[in-house]
């Protein structure tokens, strides 16, 4: 089939790539020049396991390329993707302006009848704004057919996910579309979930949604878990045993970050607001992730009331491991926190470092090991649960000026801790030695 993606993100970027890699002809299509060039170059702008090498076998094999030219890109296409981007308004819902260009693109561009596919996370009702904008700048001239097929992947493990995802979501109006974007998918071998356009669209935010239920739920479970002297982990995995609740987003934490979370569940508070539906559960989910992103300051502040002057190491940047991106990650608060109490920040990252410079404030300093970012340090704060973090050498933070870590991951053994005559402050769990320890989840 041959395929156009409008919008070369983390999902337009990988749909293209994994279309082409089960076999189909794609094009993306960017606006953003310099990302065309460094694709053109076999370079993916993001970071994301497994990316680069797919990108750069289905490039040489003529199955993949890149334009900034929506006309050239669009010129064969049977099936045309939207996955641009939908940031979140002052508001809270979805800013739509980026797919009604997109829309727009291809009115202006297309000469023969297409299927338009939406990835795009869009409120319910938007595939029929994208039919209607194209259509009524056709003019009868050629006919398209609208579907909905949302994007479930994570960032980190976006292509293992494209491969291996739980379900393929389906919303279409007639049998030919379903038809042929069941095709399209079907070197998948994912099962595919067939139904309306309206509840496909429901589907992406009601599972975002309750994806960060479960992580606001067992925040407040762990911080109750911290009153009455229980452990969130040994909580957690008991939990999890019952398949009626299963393991998975039980993790307690620093709260959910990411592009998806903070602004889908946003965004869904006002699809139901503008029903006259007041959703008070997705709201509580909201307030209790933002009291918990910071939870590690005030924990610091437990320990060294004053921190003016005094370094600080802070662990993982990223909003989670395997990933480059920090939208909407804890260490932007956090560092702006520390910077504003006048802390001196050494920063570490494996490998968000560089997109960091430019997001975080300039006063954050960055280290090149973690053994740079804790040297002399009067606490570090663990963010982001990197693999490099968790398995660190636990004698590097004898290299602090005072060993004490706040750790927003619990990425240790308490007791190892203890060992190594560390401080040491986690999500949920005690601080002295304990005769069991739950492996965290
Ligand atoms: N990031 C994720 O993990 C994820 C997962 C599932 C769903 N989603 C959803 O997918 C959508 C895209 O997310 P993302 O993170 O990939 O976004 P992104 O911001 O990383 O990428 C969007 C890309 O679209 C390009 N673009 C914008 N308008 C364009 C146009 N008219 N023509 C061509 N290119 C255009 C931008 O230059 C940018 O490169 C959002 O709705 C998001 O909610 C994201
Ligand atoms: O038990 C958990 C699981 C996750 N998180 C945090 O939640 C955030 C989001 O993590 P994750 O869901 O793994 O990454 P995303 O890439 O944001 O993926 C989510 O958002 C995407 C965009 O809509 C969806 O496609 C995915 O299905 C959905 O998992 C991160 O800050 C994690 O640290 C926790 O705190 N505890």
């Amino acid at each position: 089939m041959k395929i156009a993606v409008i919008g070369t993100g983390y999902v337009g970027l990988v749909t293209g790539v994994s279309l082409s890699e089960i076999g189909h002809d794609v094009v993306c299509i960017d606006v953003n020049k310099e990302k065309i060039k460094k694709m053109r170059q076999g370079i993916s702008p993001i970071y994301e396991p497994g990316l680069s090498e797919m990108m750069m076998k289905n490039s040489a094999a003529k199955r993949l390329s890149f334009t900034n030219d929506h006309r050239t890109g669009m010129q064969q296409a049977d099936v045309i993707y939207i996955a641009v981007g939908t940031p979140e308004d002052p508001d809270g819902s979805a800013d739509l302006s980026f797919v009604d260009e997109a829309s727009k693109n291809i009115a202006e561009c297309i000469d023969h009848n297409v299927i338009v596919v939406t990835k795009s996370t869009v409120p319910v009702g938007t595939n029929h704004r994208i039919k209607e904008i194209i259509n009524s700048r056709l003019m009868g001239r050629f006919t398209v057919e609208v579907v909905s097929n949302p994007e479930f992947l994570k960032e980190g493990s976006a292509i293992y996910d494209s491969f291996h995802g739980d379900r393929i979501v389906i919303g279409a109006e007639n049998e030919h579309a379903f038809g042929v974007i069941e095709q399209i998918n079907q070197p998948f071998n994912i099962p595919i979930f067939k139904t309306d356009i309206k509840s496909a669209e429901m589907i992406k935010y009601a599972s975002n949604a309750f994806l960060a239920t479960k992580i606001s739920f067992i925040n407040e479970i762990s911080n109750i878990c911290e009153l009455v002297g229980a452990n969130i982990e040994s909580v957690s995995v008991g939990m999890g045993l019952d398949q009626r609740i299963g393991s998975q987003f039980l993790k307690a934490g620093i709260g959910y970050g990411g592009s998806c979370f903070p602004k889908d569940t946003k965004a869904l508070i006002q699809i139901a607001g503008n029903v006259e539906y007041e959703f008070e559960l997705l709201k509580g989910v909201v307030n209790v992730n933002k009291m918990q992103q910071g939870i590690l300051i005030r924990k610091l502040k437990e320990c060294v009331s004053d921190i003016s002057g005094k370094k600080i190491a802070v662990l993982g940047l990223s909003f989670k491991p395997n990933t480059d991106d920090l939208r909407e990650s804890a260490s932007i608060l956090i560092t702006e926190e520390l910077i504003k109490q006048g802390a001196l920040v050494m920063a570490y990252d494996p490998i968000a470092m560089e997109n960091a410079k430019s997001i975080l404030n300039p006063l954050v300093c960055y280290a090149s090991s973690i053994e740079e970012a804790v040297e002399n340090s009067e606490a570090a704060l663990i963010i982001t649960d990197w693999d490099e973090i968790k398995n660190v050498d636990l004698t590097v933070f004898a290299k602090m000026k005072n060993p004490l870590v706040i750790d927003g991951r619990n990425c240790f053994s308490i007791n190892e801790m203890a060992k190594n005559k560390v401080e040491y402050r986690s999500i949920g769990r005690p601080f002295t030695p304990q005769l069991v320890e739950a492996a965290p989840i």
